[in-house]
């Protein structure tokens, strides 16, 4: 229980709700009582009828007859109760899923590039679907059946007892069999259902690659193929299931047979004690027949309960796991920074952790607000890796970067991530209208601006060609727009956020020369008084940038304008005139 700790803020902010519906519950369980109660009486009053000790007939009459108003009367109050008591008790634990779910999301949010390259989309997933999932059934079944168990065993038990405490005490017996066996069929049911969802997990990332990929898998003829490994996986998932429905299926026989133990019980000892004169009507029999069927749900429940309980540790444990991570990259800075957009790298070496792969090495350079520098150099280089240190994906641990000469880890980080417009590498668009889209950055955009940014990007004529023009839906990851396209679509984005940085990883691959060269006229535009990095392998995309810098193997190789460049031995200098003969 000590995982579970970790809703008590919930309940606390819901205690009202909650005690009220412990009230309701107990309060319930009293109107319950009334119906085994009224018909023992109703009972008795046929039998001093039949034994001649009552002989009028009307008195009999109106006795049943006003048991029977009673019984109705408290079965309607016990309903509207149990109404209440599950409007109460089950839209709290609504609410502590929706807390909880909002908590795990914010959380995530803050976690670095770091944590989800350590972790998998589908664990992540699982702890804010299932996981939550399997807390708020403790957070209200759990509480309300076992409120509902204690208040009936309470109630119940001492009524029966004092009628009749040897019958009670056999009645009772078969009770904590039903509850270990719940228990043990509960935990097996659990176990197997874990294994029936991780093949449901297996069989639904299948699918949904082999749907991403249609396009491989009928290019390269490999539908027999597929659908083989499909039957494997889903012959298997069919047997975990059979699996699973045998185990179920034996829960409510037992139930029903352990219920008819007991039933058999009350008669045969209850008749006997009747005999006896230990019990004096035969009413009380009838009665403590209801009770035992009254007894037997909650009882079933406790086992059912414990295991839920079980279930839940487990699983809230799995989210506190998430939930204490620190965020690598802090806030330092609480107070709101003005970023005019100068950028300095001293000496900057950077590793990733999980590869060790040293992705930059004694980076040295200064941009100055309004400038733009190109960033060239084969694949692997390094150059995406500035662009990310930039927006302060990672922190650095050698050297220093320095954002209008603070160090970046003391700029307050909402404000430099404001003041960036990234377009990544691959465009990475939502299934969203294309408006939507450009406008993800900033939402309270007209669709006017929506419309120039895009005019700006050279995107505008292919969007206003589709039937639904910028209301165009995009399919999973965009997959109705051509590369180009996208990458079109995630430049008028940025364009549209104004920002005081723009950042352009190789954003234009996609695109033909002509085009590329209309969009660098506007961004050459749009991009005064910013600070503008574009990383290319395209001479094209950086001739016009006041500063080129050439990365190799994670080290500045070469530095200088187009012209400098242009008139020294290397690498910029080879890829220029490869380029150049190639468009000539
Ligand atoms: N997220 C990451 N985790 C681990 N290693 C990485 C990561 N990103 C890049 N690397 C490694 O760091 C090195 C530099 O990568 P980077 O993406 O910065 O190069 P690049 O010059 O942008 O390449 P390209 O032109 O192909 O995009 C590469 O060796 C790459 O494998």
């Amino acid at each position: 229980m000590k995982e579970l700790q970790h809703l008590n803020k919930y309940f606390l902010k819901y205690k009202f709700s909650l005690i009220f519906g412990i009230l309701i519950t107990i309060a319930s369980k009293i109107f319950l009582l009334y119906t085994p109660r009224l018909i023992r009486k109703s009972i008795n009053v046929v039998d001093e009828y039949r034994k001649g000790s009552i002989t009028d007939i009307q008195l009999v009459k109106a006795e049943l007859l006003e048991n029977i108003l009673y019984i109705i009367g408290a079965a309607l109050i016990t309903g509207i109760l149990t109404f209440f008591m599950r409007q109460t008790i089950i839209n709290v634990s609504r609410y502590v899923e929706y807390d909880l779910k909002n908590e795990v999301y914010q959380q995530y949010q803050k976690l670095s590039l770091n944590f989800y390259k350590k972790n998998r989309t589908g664990d992540l997933m699982n702890r804010i679907s299932e996981d939550v999932t399997k807390v708020r059934m403790y957070a209200g079944p759990a509480i309300m059946y076992s409120i509902n168990t204690i208040t009936l065993f309470i109630i119940v038990i001492s009524s029966m007892y004092s009628q009749a405490p040897k019958l009670t005490l056999y009645t009772l017996i078969p009770l904590p069999i039903l509850s270990i066996i719940v228990f043990n069929v509960s935990k097996e049911i659990h176990k197997r259902s874990t294994i029936v969802q991780q093949y449901l997990s297996k069989l639904s990332t299948f699918t949904q690659e082999s749907f991403s990929g249609i396009s491989i898998i009928k290019a390269y003829g490999m539908e027999p193929q597929t659908f083989n490994n499909f039957d494997v996986l889903s012959t298997e998932s069919k047997e975990k299931q059979l699996h699973l429905v045998k185990v179920q299926a034996l829960f409510f026989p037992t139930m029903i047979l352990l219920i008819g133990i007991s039933n058999l019980i009350v008669i045969y000892i209850g008749g006997q004690q009747y005999i006896n004169g230990e019990i004096k009507s035969l009413g009380t029999i009838a009665e403590f027949i209801i009770y035992v069927n009254m007894l037997t749900w909650p009882v079933a429940t406790v086992g059912w309960v414990t295991s839920i309980i079980q279930q839940a540790e487990a699983s809230q444990k799995r989210i506190n796991h998430f939930l204490t991570i620190e965020p690598e990259i802090q806030n330092k800075a609480s107070e709101p920074s003005k970023i005019q957009g100068n950028i300095t790298f001293k000496n900057v070496s950077f590793t990733y952790d999980d590869t060790n792969i040293e992705a930059l090495k004694d980076v040295s350079f200064t941009l100055n607000s309004g400038e733009t520098l190109a960033i060239i150099g084969k694949t692997g280089s390094g150059k995406s890796t500035i662009l990310d240190l930039i927006g302060r994906l990672y922190d650095i641990k050698s050297g220093e970067l320095l954002i209008d000469n603070t160090p970046i880890d003391q700029v307050n980080l909402n404000s430099l991530r404001e003041s960036i417009g990234y377009v990544p590498q691959e465009a990475f668009l939502f299934s969203d209208s294309i408006n939507n889209n450009i406008k993800f950055g900033k939402e309270d955009a007209t669709d006017e601006e929506a419309i120039q940014a895009a005019k700006y990007a050279q995107v505008h004529k292919n969007i206003i060609g589709f039937t639904k023009g910028y209301e165009t839906v995009l399919g999973e990851r965009g997959i109705t727009l051509s590369g180009g396209q996208k990458q079109r679509v995630s430049i008028a984005r940025a364009i549209l956020k104004d920002p005081q940085i723009l950042l352009f990883d190789d954003c234009l691959s996609a695109v033909d020369t002509e085009t590329e060269e209309k969009i660098l006229k506007s961004l050459n535009k749009l991009s005064k008084g910013k600070t503008t990095i574009i990383v290319s392998h395209r001479i094209s995309s950086a001739k016009n940038a006041d500063k080129i810098i050439v990365l190799d193997d994670g080290k500045i190789v070469q530095e200088g304008t187009h012209d400098s460049l242009t008139a020294q031995e290397g690498y910029y200098k080879s890829l220029y005139l490869k380029q150049l003969s190639k468009n000539t």
